[in-house]
């Protein structure tokens, strides 16, 4: 992934001495610690580790879910307000998750309603941002089908009957259908059939570019990082150990955590 030149912009999102320690955890046990991140626009950016490594703990921090221990997220909003993420009113940060922000589960069921039609789950993302017209909704749905590859004839069917992939592909439309700015993800990809993986992964791919979207994308898989990620972090028992571009980050590891990482990979 070529890199971007971000030199006159602006971060969309900053990190500062972010540490996090869960309430049952022991006191040196910090599942985050010192973690200073910045996002820029269109950027891809991925973090790795191996399980366990905090890699989850941070984005849930990044998305507001979790409140840390320590430190700061600030969010460049789109009217040119930085916001901090965890001193604003619970409702900005609901109003910013359904139209500013992404998010992409892991298990594409914890992201979906799964009692709704695939449709609606595409369509009430957009009736949250107030599109009213139904006839509208609906032609977005599809059109948002289509882009991620779905059948458009089953725009009415639930995500119950959707295999692993076609879930992951409507979550991946029902994030992307109200253009967020910033997008979450967190192993978007895991658990499905190689094949699918990727597939999957040239459709984020295309879609991210062709949005102009910032990513933050949470994987232990490094091909991951190397196929979408311009800069890449590599975490290790809470910590960013190595951050880089991602082609310098895979093929010349400076850390030997990330030289253990890159050489545990197995090539073809
Ligand atoms: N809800 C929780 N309560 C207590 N400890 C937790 C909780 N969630 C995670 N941890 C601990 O925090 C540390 C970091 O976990 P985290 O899930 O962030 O790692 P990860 O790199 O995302 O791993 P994986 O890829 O397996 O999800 C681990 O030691 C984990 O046991």
């Amino acid at each position: 992934m070529m890199p971007l030149d971000h030199s006159h912009l602006t971060p969309l999102l900053e990190v500062n001495a972010l540490s996090h320690r869960f309430a049952q955890a022991r006191p040196d046990q910090w599942a985050v610690q010192d973690a200073a991140l910045r996002l820029y626009p269109g950027e891809v950016v991925a973090i790795v580790g191996e399980s366990g490594s905090g890699k989850s703990t941070l984005l849930n921090c990044l998305a507001g879910r979790i409140t840390p221990t320590q430190g700061e997220v600030l969010y460049r909003a789109a009217n040119g307000e930085q916001l901090d993420v965890h001193h604003m009113p619970q409702r900005q940060r609901r109003v910013l998750a359904r139209t500013e922000w992404g998010f992409v589960e892991q298990h594409a069921a914890d992201g979906l309603r799964m009692g709704v039609s695939a449709g609606a789950n595409i369509g009430e993302r957009l009736m949250g941002q107030g599109l009213r017209h139904y006839g509208d909704v609906r032609q977005n749905a599809l059109d948002w089908m289509q882009r991620v590859e779905l059948d458009t004839g089953r725009i009415d069917d639930s995500p119950r009957g959707f295999s692993g992939g076609m879930r992951q592909r409507l979550q991946i439309a029902r994030n992307l259908v109200t253009r967020p700015r910033l997008v979450l993800m967190d192993e978007p990809t895991s658990g499905l059939d190689v094949s699918v993986q990727a597939r999957l992964l040239d459709l984020i791919r295309l879609l991210v570019a062709r949005m102009h979207v910032s990513v933050l994308i949470v994987t232990h898989d490094l091909g991951v990082a190397r196929l979408l990620a311009h800069r890449t972090l590599v975490m290790r028992h809470g910590r960013i150990v190595e951050h880089g571009l991602t082609d310098r980050v895979l093929d010349d590891p400076q850390h030997a955590y990330t030289q253990l990482l890159v050489a545990s990979v197995v090539t073809p």
